[in-house]
This record gives structure tokens, C-alpha cells and sequence, in this order.
């Protein structure tokens, strides 16, 4: 999935300039910056939400909002996200996994599985179980999600957008206000999805959780890219002045 040349604004003026950007399958990608510089924004037009007010969202070289309705729809179909907002709903931790399963299943085994539901047959499915492991809750399978910490719900939100194995996942903020424990399953999920071959975007205010988990990083400040390439390079040689000013702490946000 590729940003180009993408340009965003609300009636109070621009939010983001000349963005361009892509994350490939099977790496991390992290876009870093202050609060209130773009990221949500970006991440938004990223999942499709509303069309930039100019330049182009890309996926395998198409032009997503040049695509008919039912192919764009396909197209987001394959995009997992986990946004900031609590988004879990009162059910059980498997209802809300299963949700995106459901609703892409075929007509023959929905009906199939509602039948074997009424007949109280149905358990879990793998895939549902294999999504809760891989952010190290698969104990918490049959709890009511309305009784999670918001460490715990953060990481059924992400099971939730990994459970239908999405070519892209876009994870905004996903451990902003966490503790080190939850941070660290969030990251273990991270780089189990890259080791699937999923495409990973972060956005993340914390260029340390940047240094950890991404391949590539890309700087935004004030709605502009300042900076991006290889974690390891943006880290150790920055071009930028900011960018280094940032890095060795002698700028903080
Ligand atoms: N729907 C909207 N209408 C008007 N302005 C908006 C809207 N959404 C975002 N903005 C503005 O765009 C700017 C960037 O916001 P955005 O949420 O993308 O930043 P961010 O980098 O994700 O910050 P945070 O991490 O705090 O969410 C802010 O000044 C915000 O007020």
C-alpha cells in the first residue's frame, strides 16, 4: 500500500502536505511524530475512510478511489486496523475477534455455523484462537470485553484486525497511555504479523517504540514527511537537523 504525493485538509486548512509513503508485505513501517501532526490522518486516508483532498492512496499499483465501489470495498476488505478509540463491543472476547470473520464469510457456511450454533456445536475457531495467542490473550477467550483493562481490550482490538489475515494493518497509537507489559505484546504482535508477511504501518508519538519494532520509519512534522528510509539509517545518520535533534533528545514533544 502506497501514499502518493497525498495532501489533506478540513475547512480550517491543511493537515497534511505532499505526503508519500508505502509499506511493504512483511515489514514494519513507522510513521513518528508529535501529537496533533497528522498522524490520525494520514492513517485514516490510509483505511480508506475519505478520499485525500489530493494525491492518491495505492494498492498493487491502483489508485483505490479511481476503483468502482465494489472493488474498493474488496480492496478495505483486506486493510486489519486497530484505531485509538475503545471500539470493542459488550460481548465476549470471541464475539468481538470473529466479528471481521463473519461478516467476510461466505453465505453457505454462515448458514452452516448459524445451524451448528443452534445445535450448541460450534467452539471456537482456530483462526480466532491463533489471533488471541498471538497477542497473548488466548486465556480470555470467553470473557465479557466490557470487563478487559484497556491493555487487554487494545489487544482484542488488534486480535480482532489480524483474525481475517489482512494484507495491511494500520495501528494508530496502538500502546499510547500502556503499560511496559501490554507495550510488549503489542510489539510481539507487530512482529508476528511482519513474520506472516502482512504489511505493518505504526503510528506512534514514541521514536524509541519506532527504534524497536520498525523496518523503515518516516518523520512527520507538522503534516509534512521530513524524514524517512531505513529505521537504522534515520536513527544513526539523520539528514534532517530536526530529525537529529529529536534522536539525541535535545528536542522533546
Ligand atoms: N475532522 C477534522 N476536522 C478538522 N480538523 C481536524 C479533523 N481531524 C483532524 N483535524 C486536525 O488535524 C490536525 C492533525 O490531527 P491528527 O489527529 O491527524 O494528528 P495526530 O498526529 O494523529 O495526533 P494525535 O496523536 O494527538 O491524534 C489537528 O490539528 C487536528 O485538530
Amino acid at each position: 500500500m502506497a501514499a502518493r504525493n497525498l495532501s489533506h485538509g478540513f475547512e480550517d486548512g491543511a493537515v497534511l502536505e505532499d505526503i508519500s509513503l508505502a509499506v511493504e508485505p512483511g515489514e514494519v513501517l513507522a510513521v513518528v511524530g508529535p501529537s496533533g501532526t497528522g498522524k490520525t490522518t494520514l492513517f485514516r486516508l490510509l483505511a480508506l475512510f475519505e478520499p485525500p483532498t489530493d494525491g492518491t492512496v495505492e494498492v498493487d499499483g491502483d489508485d483505490v478511489w479511481e476503483l468502482s465501489e465494489a472493488r474498493r470495498l474488496a480492496v478495505r476488505r483486506r486493510v486489519g486496523m486497530a484505531f485509538q478509540s475503545r471500539s470493542l463491543f459488550s460481548a465476549t472476547v470471541e464475539a468481538n475477534v470473529s466479528y471481521g470473520l463473519r461478516v467476510r464469510r461466505s453465505w453457505g457456511t454462515r448458514v452452516r455455523d448459524a445451524v451448528g450454533r443452534a445445535l450448541g456445536q460450534n467452539g471456537p475457531s482456530e483462526t480466532v484462537i491463533e489471533a488471541l495467542q498471538t497477542v497473548g490473550l488466548g486465556d480470555k477467550i470467553d470473557r465479557d470485553a466490557a470487563s478487559l483493562s484497556a491493555g487487554e481490550a487494545q489487544r482484542v482490538a488488534i486480535a480482532r484486525a489480524l483474525a481475517p489475515d489482512p494484507d495491511v494493518l494500520l495501528l494508530d497509537e496502538p500502546t499510547s497511555n500502556l503499560d511496559p507489559r501490554n507495550t510488549a505484546a503489542i510489539e510481539s504482535a507487530m512482529r508476528a504479523a511482519r513474520a506472516r508477511g502482512i504489511a505493518v504501518a505504526l503510528a506512534t508519538h514514541d521514536m524509541q517504540q519506532a527504534r524497536r519494532v520498525s523496518d523503515r520509519t518516516a518523520v512527520l512534522l507538522d503534516g509534512a514527511c521530513i524524514e524517512s528510509g531505513p529505521t537504522d539509517r534515520v536513527f544513526d545518520s539523520p539528514t534532517d537537523d530536526r530529525v537529529r535533534r529529536f534522536v539525541d533528545g535535545k528536542l522533546v514533544y
